[in-house]
């Protein structure tokens, strides 16, 4: 028998990135910088932007994902019907953005640095809407932040309003790919017209597939002319942190390290027990007592 040479026998598979996903197929780039448009098979509906990928030419013409390739890290968060539904994978930075109004909340930041560490990716801690700090931050804010400061995380403050500070970030997230996190008005989506103001960035690279403006909820993964990538994800923006054990709480209060081990017991939770290195060095002021008053909050709490 002849083969059907009108259809051109699939290609090897090559490998590519999800940028976004539209209903059941996906956007994938390949090698190459192209932009395709894939389909894929139920089994992988797990994909996730930033996902890499083996993609490979169907015989009927079109593009279809084959594989899966091996993730770094995927941020999820539960669907209306409580399941987990991943979000974003391949993560490395995580851009955590608060203001000064609303105030933040100390407890839901420390919650979002958990999220970091348990990913893990880095931390850049983004304060907006600077304009407003000399009129708005209480001394007890001011407080809160130098404990932060001084554990070392990253910590940047900007005015997406008035355009300042935008440069600082682009330049923080180097080579990486980050995705913006934070609660409700705290100005991420204006943030995220400053760090990708050029249409073609936000709209054009996407709308070249035929899909018109890109108006799906979707998480989008955009290539920063400065270089690195940011994940543009609505659904994502407020994450919170679900099932959360001792050990990630522990290990996301990275200031405790120094301490762990030297506690009385092996398994201290740095609460009720005697002779507690972690109590002993915030007594001694070692450790900032705001961020252990709310690791005691969160321990109570799981
Ligand atoms: N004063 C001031 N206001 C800002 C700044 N950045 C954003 N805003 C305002 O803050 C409000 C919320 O901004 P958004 O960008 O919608 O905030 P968001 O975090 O995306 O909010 P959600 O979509 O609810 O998650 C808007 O009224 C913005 O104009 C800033 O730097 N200074
Ligand atoms: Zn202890």
């Amino acid at each position: 028998m002849t083969e059907n040479l009108s259809h051109p026998a699939s290609t090897a598979p090559e490998n590519g990135q999800i940028i976004t996903r539209f209903g059941a197929d996906f956007l994938v780039e390949t090698a190459d910088a192209e932009l395709l448009r894939c389909t894929a098979r139920r089994k992988l509906d797990h994909l996730a932007c930033g996902d890499y990928v083996q993609w490979e030419r169907q015989a009927q013409g079109n593009a279809a994902i084959t594989a899966m390739l091996p993730r770094r890290n995927v941020l999820e968060r539960p669907d209306f019907r409580g399941r987990l539904r991943p979000i974003a994978a391949n993560i490395d930075l995580l851009i955590v953005v608060a203001s000064w109004q609303p105030a933040p909340i100390w407890e839901t930041l420390d919650r979002y640095l958990i999220a970091a560490n348990r990913l893990p990716a880095d931390v850049l801690l983004v304060f907006n809407k600077a304009d407003l700090r000399q009129s708005l931050a209480s001394a007890e804010a001011e407080t809160c932040l130098a404990e932060y400061q001084r554990i070392g995380i990253p910590i940047l403050h900007v005015s997406a309003k008035q355009q300042q500070g935008i440069h600082p970030i682009l330049e923080a997230i180097q080579g990486r790919t980050a995705i913006v996190v934070g609660q409700s008005g705290v100005g991420k989506s204006s943030l995220a017209m400053q760090l990708l103001p050029e249409t073609d960035i936000r709209v054009g690279t996407i709308s070249e597939t035929g899909e018109g403006r890109h108006t799906t909820t979707s998480a989008t993964l955009y290539r920063l002319p400065s270089g690195g990538s940011l994940i543009d994800s609505p659904g994502v923006r407020d994450f919170g942190l679900t099932g959360m054990d001792f050990a990630t709480l522990e290990t996301g209060f990275p200031e405790f390290r120094p301490f762990l081990g030297e506690c009385r017991f092996h398994n201290c939770t740095h609460n009720h027990e005697p002779n507690c290195a972690i109590k002993a060095a915030v007594a001694a002021g070692q450790l900032p007592p705001r961020r252990f008053a709310r690791y005691l909050s969160l321990l109570a709490n799981i």
